[in-house]
């Protein structure tokens, strides 16, 4: 990379070669556990550098400003960014898909770009429709739906609204977050699907709903909670829950977990993204483009769900698409002073890595600490 963009080579403060804002303070030692720096707790060779926190357009999944921790290994750069409900042994896969990234890199794409949905968030109609608008030909588009303190109602108008904007040939599909009961989710699905629905993500909560859910609608099933947050991503298999399975990069533990999983699932298989910055976006971007068969638009656009990014040239859609990239974007350093986070949101961080890592190099850890994964069933709120 270029010489101005080595962040760790300038003493916070000082303007990098070239111009531009100087770098921000890069996880000063002082703001980590003094016993669990990262030279201790990274293999070696990987180190960590900021902490940002980016204020997301809309409100999504809870969070209204997205935290994450950037990375920096032999094989790029990489995100650690689990959601803040996590606990350690949960952070763990997010933390295997980051040094995946920094120091091995990933497996060779098949393809030179992949399509992706655009996502609309649970927002009101006219909201939804201008979100639509925006988007640089994204054809299909991903509506949340079943959000808490709204009703089916809302959710017909936003998704009739994404319909209107997006013309009788687009695609849409909904993902409920399982939050609707069996009963609940036959009567939306059934409401939904007079816009026309691709398929239904994650619409309850439990495999054994969502099987009992595909025996009673026409509309497809697709499997996200029930497998990212499981101890057995199988089971939907089994219990002939889903007909695709979606598969996020970070919660399941990277790139080559997930060509594993995509393979002995032997589903359909759609990308999405956990709502990364455009570093962490492109691990799921690698898996898009590396998968041997990609039928369906992944959920990979999301970077514009965020005000802004740390590189110069975010992974947003053009076209549509997006490229296959080879490597992480590297964080530009003007674009990552205007998001730095503030001291204690890195010392957060810097515990939040420790813990991970210490969780991580426990050989003898059982149970679903050591998983990172909740049984199914056992799941608490599973956004
Ligand atoms: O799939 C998409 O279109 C965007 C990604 C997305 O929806 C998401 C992002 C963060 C956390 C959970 C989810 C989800 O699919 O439930
Ligand atoms: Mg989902």
């Amino acid at each position: 990379m270029p010489e101005e963009l080595r962040l760790d080579a300038l003493p916070p403060g000082v303007a990098p070669p070239g111009g531009g804002a100087p770098p921000p303070a890069a996880l000063r030692p002082d703001l980590l556990p003094s016993d669990l720096l990262p030279s201790d707790l990274l293999p070696s060779g990987v180190t960590a550098h900021a902490v940002y926190a980016i204020p997301m357009r809309q409100r999504f999944r809870g969070i209204t400003v997205r935290e994450g921790l950037l990375l920096r290994g032999p094989a790029g750069w990489a995100e650690f960014c689990p959601f803040p409900d996590y606990d350690p042994g949960q952070c763990r896969p997010w933390l295997d898909a980051a040094l995946e990234a920094a120091q091995l890199g990933w497996p060779a794409p098949v393809r030179d770009s992949v399509p992706v949905n655009g996502t609309v968030p649970a927002v009101d109609a006219a909201t939804a429709a201008a979100i639509v608008r925006s988007w640089d030909g994204c054809r299909t588009a991903k509506v949340k739906v079943a959000e808490p303190g709204q009703t089916l109602a809302d959710d017909v108008a936003r998704v009739e609204a994404v319909r209107d904007a997006l013309g009788p040939t687009g695609r849409v599909r909904v993902d409920a977050n399982g939050g609707w009961t069996l009963d609940e989710a036959v009567r939306a699905v059934r409401a939904l699907d007079r816009f026309g629905l691709e398929y239904v993500e994650q619409p309850c909560r439990t495999v054994e709903e969502l099987a009992a859910l595909r025996r009673r609608v026409d509309v497809p099933v697709a499997a996200d909670e029930s497998i990212r947050r499981s101890e057995d991503p199988m089971r939907v298999v089994r219990a002939e829950a889903a007909d695709i399975a979606v598969l996020k990069v970070q919660p399941l533990g990277g790139v080559r977990a997930c060509l594993e999983i995509a393979e002995r699932i032997g589903l359909p298989v759609v990308v999405s993204s956990a709502l990364e910055s455009s570093v962490g976006l492109a691990a799921g971007v690698a898996l898009a483009a590396a998968l041997p068969e990609l039928p369906y638009a992944c959920g990979l656009g999301t970077v514009t769900l965020l005000t802004t990014d740390v590189v110069a040239r975010p992974l947003a859609p053009v076209g549509g698409r997006l490229p296959a990239v080879r490597t992480a974007p590297a964080p530009e350093a003007a674009a990552l002073a205007a998001v730095a986070a503030p001291e204690e949101t890195v010392r957060h961080w810097g515990r939040r890595l420790a813990a991970t890592a210490a969780v991580r190099r426990a050989p003898d850890w059982t149970g679903w600490e050591r998983t990172g994964r909740l049984a199914v069933g056992e799941e608490d709120d599973p956004r």
